[in-house]
Formats: C-alpha cells, sequence, structure tokens
C-alpha cells in the first residue's frame, strides 16, 4: 500500500464534510484535533474498518485509489492497520521473547528479537526483558513494546494511535520510530507538543473534518521549542523517579 483516500463524508448533523477527498501518504504523520465528542475517534475508527459509506459518518476509505471489496475488509484491515488504543493490554500468558518468536513466526519474517526490546528500550524508560511475562508489563512498556513491534515484525504500512501523550512513554521517540519505518501516522491528541510534531493536522468539529491545518513555520518554531523543553522535562522526571531533588 502507497496510499490511502478518504473521501468525505456527513457530520452528526447529516451536512456534507467540507472536503470531497484527502490522500494520505506512507512516511506522513496528521495529528488528529478537535474538542472532546468532536469525532476525533471516529474518523480513525473508520480508516481502521476501511469504511464504505456503511459507518455513520458515511466516509469512504479507498487503499491504492481501490475500493476493498467487502469481503476482504476484515483480513486487509488486520494486514495494513495497526491501532493503539488508549487502554491495552496483552492477555497471553507467555513472556516477552516468546511471544516476539511467535509474532515474528506468524508473519513469516526472520527477526532479531533483541532489536525489537532495544527499540522498545528506547520508548519505555521501564526496561523491558525477554523473560518477563508479557501480561505482567506496565502499561507504558506495553505500548512501547506494542509499538516496537508494529514497526519491526508487522508490515502494516497504517498505524492509528489514539493519545501517545498518557501513555507514560516517549512519545517523540515512539512517532520517529514508527516514521523511520516508512508508515502513515495518524494520532489523535490533546497535546499541542504532539499535535505541532505533525506537518498537518486535522481538526475535528460536530463529528466532521472542519479543516486540514498545514503546520506554519512560527508553529515549527514553537515545536522546536517545546521539543527542547520536553527534552529537560523528561530529564528531570528521571531525577524525580530516581529520588533526586529537582533544582
Ligand atoms: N459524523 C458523525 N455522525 C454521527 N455520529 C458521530 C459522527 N462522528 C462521531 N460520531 C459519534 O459521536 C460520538 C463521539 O465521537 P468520538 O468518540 O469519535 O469523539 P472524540 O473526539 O474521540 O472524543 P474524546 O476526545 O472524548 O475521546 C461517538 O458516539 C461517535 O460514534
Amino acid at each position: 500500500m502507497k496510499e490511502l483516500t478518504l473521501f468525505g463524508g456527513k457530520n452528526k448533523y447529516g451536512e456534507s464534510e467540507f472536503f470531497s477527498q484527502i490522500t494520505m501518504k506512507r512516511g506522513e504523520l496528521y495529528s488528529i484535533v478537535g474538542n472532546t465528542g468532536s469525532g476525533k475517534s471516529r474518523l480513525i475508527k473508520d480508516i481502521e474498518q476501511l469504511a464504505q459509506g456503511d459507518s455513520v459518518t458515511r466516509r469512504k476509505v479507498f487503499l491504492d485509489g481501490k475500493l476493498i471489496p467487502m469481503e476482504k475488509r476484515m483480513e486487509i484491515s488486520s494486514r495494513l492497520v495497526a491501532h493503539l488504543g488508549q487502554n491495552m493490554r496483552f492477555i497471553i500468558d507467555t513472556t516477552v521473547g516468546e511471544f516476539l518468536q511467535l509474532h515474528a513466526q506468524c508473519r513469516e519474517k526472520l527477526v532479531d528479537i533483541s532489536k525489537v526490546l532495544c527499540l522498545a528500550n528506547q520508548i519505555t524508560p521501564e526496561k523491558i526483558e525477554q523473560k518477563m511475562n508479557l501480561n505482567l508489563l506496565s502499561g507504558g512498556q506495553t505500548r512501547a513494546l506494542m509499538i516496537a513491534d508494529i514497526a519491526i515484525i508487522c508490515d502494516s504500512p497504517i498505524v492509528l494511535i489514539d493519545e501517545i501523550e498518557n501513555a507514560g512513554i516517549d512519545k517523540e521517540e515512539a512517532l520517529e520510530v514508527l516514521l523511520g519505518h516508512d508508515k502513515l501516522v495518524l494520532v489523535v491528541t490533546h497535546d499541542l507538543h504532539t499535535a505541532l510534531m505533525a506537518s498537518k493536522r486535522i481538526v475535528m468539529e460536530h463529528g466532521a473534518v472542519k479543516v486540514i491545518v498545514e503546520r506554519s513555520p512560527e508553529e515549527k518554531q514553537l515545536f522546536e521549542q517545546l521539543s527542547s523543553e520536553y527534552q529537560i522535562q523528561k530529564k528531570r522526571q528521571t531525577m524525580l523517579r530516581a529520588g533526586g531533588i529537582i533544582r
């Protein structure tokens, strides 16, 4: 898959969305912003379900310019779309190492498991080890492992993320990891720093896309400023967690 095209639908009042179609490509990052209840999660669900005008929004999703036949939707969605929700947990009772091996086998991939772990440990400060039990990982460790798994083991070119900022992980590192693996990433966020990481942001209102804003040069500067503040904040957090005194 090279690109995804979203065809506009209807808002909560049955009015047409302002755009007729938007085409998004691999390697791009879009943030999705808007008030609570404005339809952000519904938008990413439409993409995950490869909607064909059959959801409440009446949107349609085409891949590489083509409509996906109804009977292939589930199979194609599970292969091409990875969705990280707000509260996700592994439920399989096995170790981290065994799970990654198993997943690599299912995806018919020769993967160095230690690389996946190394990547996950760049995203979370709480170290994950191969012998740990998968369902005993913390929320932040779980998300970090899922992101590293999506980057290296999954072939899914589309990644949908619902609120990365509350996950207790390094949000900048996580998004950079995914983009570095040539994914199209859409991230729902209420956080200014995360929203400005994307060069395009989709603004939602009343269940519809209200506007798509290109990040301005001033916003890019602001993003860089927020990024350096984030680095300082991370160092202070590390000190705080280690029982240090913040100066
Ligand atoms: N175009 C639409 N037509 C009808 N219902 C819609 C439309 N878009 C969203 N909805 C419904 O509105 C409700 C709120 O939408 P959604 O959960 O996507 O909001 P949100 O922006 O993600 O909110 P939050 O920030 O609180 O998570 C849901 O029940 C959703 O199905």
